[in-house]
């Protein structure tokens, strides 16, 4: 599903960029970022890079409306944006076929989608991107146009008058423009040396919609107008509003443009970070690093596991023998819900060999482990406790989804060998558990938390976002929960301030999971 609602589908007709900062590549990243289905019909191939176009190569224009007509014929296009066109020929290509496509839309009672036109005519690093003798076949395409988006270079061809030096002088073009094509104008500030980058829709009457954005200092602005326009076609499809998609495009560019220093591309006019603000979510991870980025995300719980006085005193042997064995009660019953859970997951895996290795880890979990509390608890099994209860209602709610039940079942492997390496470390022959301790130098147990992560790891691959960051949520609570198990002894302090440690830990405005 769509964010925010319907899939819209954008087309975007304009030259290729292969170093990916301007043209068609940075219409795709632009169209994703604002939240649309990009397609892409290439007008011209150019050699460029960060510095500048080496080559223009235009295929046989007629190879234009065979591009148009494949997608035209079958999808439903939502919105057009229009950038490097080449020559006059492309560009009456692009016209008929604009002409009969709207024109059918409209016959048909179909919605006809709206065309942002950015008049590409020179590059950022000076090179001509149009013919001088396209300007009259341009003038034609306008009559198609729903916005055309020219620089201020542009908007002076254009208009036939001098680079306007200020931004009223820009508007002033643009509304002139407005008026002899009757279509809106985006005037863009960029090339003014006004300390913020102003941008307006205009018509003939004036300013529609204004924003501006401070002037980043930055030598990456190869693309910023495609990305603009094809942003704002994008936008408008979402909303059919032009001020909405103006705000929007300059808010997701301001950042684009901010960000661009993250990527390293190039030794010339470098391309913004079009999608900056995706990546800052879990949900694209590499797969392989991503377990290993939650394990880091989570290295605050663990150092807190780290630092409980239960940790501190079993591995110090000062623990009272009454709360370890409190702790031991707890943790057989939570093993044998540990041991369901496992097996919930092994019936849901989707191939036989993970099916076999939770099946064979829910067994192991109840055989060996369970007999070796058995030996050591005197009486009969406590009362689950409250952060028992937690956890287990923790990993066994929600158990339909085999990818989150598989993330939920980790930290308990993880975290019990993480933390396991440092008791087993500090035990000696006269350690008062001595014996206990030694259960956690078992390299069996460390091969089968291995094996674990990547079985995580691999389901966490073949993941959509959604299902990654459900898996990530299950992950980091099992891991709170962890903690919240470990700090529940007496010798935490009163047995019902169990879930202080885990409470320093809470997202933000959320409740702690109750334990
Ligand atoms: N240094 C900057 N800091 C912030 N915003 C900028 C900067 N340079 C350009 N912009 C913004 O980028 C968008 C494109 O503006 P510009 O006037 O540069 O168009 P353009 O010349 O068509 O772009 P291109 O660089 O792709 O040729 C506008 O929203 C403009 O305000
Ligand atoms: C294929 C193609 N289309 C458009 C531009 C303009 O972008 P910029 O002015 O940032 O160089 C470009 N350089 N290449």
């Amino acid at each position: 599903m769509n964010p925010v609602h319907g899939t819209k589908n954008i087309l975007s007709i304009a030259g290729s960029d292969p170093s990916g900062g301007a043209g068609i590549q940075a219409d795709l990243k632009s169209i994703a970022a604002a939240g649309g289905y990009g397609m892409a019909v290439i007008s011209a191939l150019t050699a460029q890079n960060t510095h500048g176009v080496n080559a223009v190569h235009v295929p046989p224009a007629g190879f234009l409306t065979e591009q148009l007509r494949a997608i035209g014929t079958d999808i439903r296009i939502d919105g057009i944006k229009i950038g490097m066109l080449a020559n006059a020929q492309v560009i009456n290509e692009l016209t008929d076929w604009l002409a009969e496509f709207r024109g059918a839309a409209t016959q048909a009672g179909t919605p006809v989608p709206a065309v942002v036109l950015d008049p590409v005519m020179v590059a950022t690093s000076g090179d001509t991107l149009l013919d001088e003798a396209a300007g009259a076949a341009l003038r034609r395409l306008f009559a198609h146009a729903d916005v055309i988006t020219p620089n201020i270079p542009e908007l002076a061809v254009l208009a036939g008058a001098a680079e306007a030096a200020d931004w009223d002088s820009a508007i002033d073009q643009a509304r002139e423009l407005a008026a002899r094509y009757e279509v809106l104008v985006l005037a863009k500030g960029g090339h003014l040396d006004s300390a913020r980058c102003r941008d307006g829709i205009i018509d003939a009457s004036g300013v529609l919609f204004e924003v501006e954005s401070a002037r980043h200092s930055t030598a990456n602005t190869h693309g910023t107008g495609c990305s603009l326009s094809s942003a704002l076609a994008t936008f408008y499809a979402r909303s059919g509003d032009w001020g909405a998609a103006l705000r929007s495009s300059k808010t997701w560019l301001d950042t684009a443009i901010a960000r661009s220093g993250e990527l390293e591309v190039g030794s010339g006019h470098g391309p913004i970070n079009h999608l900056a603000r995706l990546w800052d979510g879990a949900a694209i991870d590499v797969a392989g690093d991503a377990l290993q980025a939650w394990w880091e995300r989570i290295s605050p719980i663990r150092t807190a596991i780290d630092e409980l006085g239960f940790i501190r005193t079993l591995q110090d042997g000062s623990l009272d023998a009454a709360d370890f064995e409190d702790y031991l009660g707890q943790d057989a019953i939570y093993l044998r819900g540990y041991a369901r859970a496992m097996s919930r997951a092994a019936a849901l895996a989707p191939d036989t060999e993970s099916q076999r290795f939770w099946a064979a880890a829910a067994s192991s979990c109840l055989e060996e482990e369970l007999a070796l509390h058995r030996g050591r608890l005197a009486g009969p099994l406590p009362e689950p406790s409250p952060s028992t209860t937690a956890y287990l209602n923790h990993l066994l709610a929600g158990t339909d989804s085999y990818p989150v039940l598989a993330a939920a079942v980790l930290p308990c492997f993880w975290i019990y060998q993480d933390v396991g390496t440092r008791l087993a470390a500090a035990n000696h022959r006269a350690h008062p558990y001595a014996d206990w301790l030694s259960t956690y130098a078992d390299p069996g147990f460390e091969e089968a938390t291995a094996a674990a992560i990547a079985l995580v790891n691999g389901v966490h691959a073949a993941a959509d976002a959604r299902t990654r960051q459900a898996m990530w949520c299950a992950f980091e609570a099992s891991a709170l929960h962890e903690l919240a198990f470990f700090a529940q002894t007496a010798a935490e302090g009163p047995r019902q301030a169990t879930n202080t440690a885990a409470a320093d830990f809470a997202p933000e405005g959320d409740a702690v999971p109750a334990r």
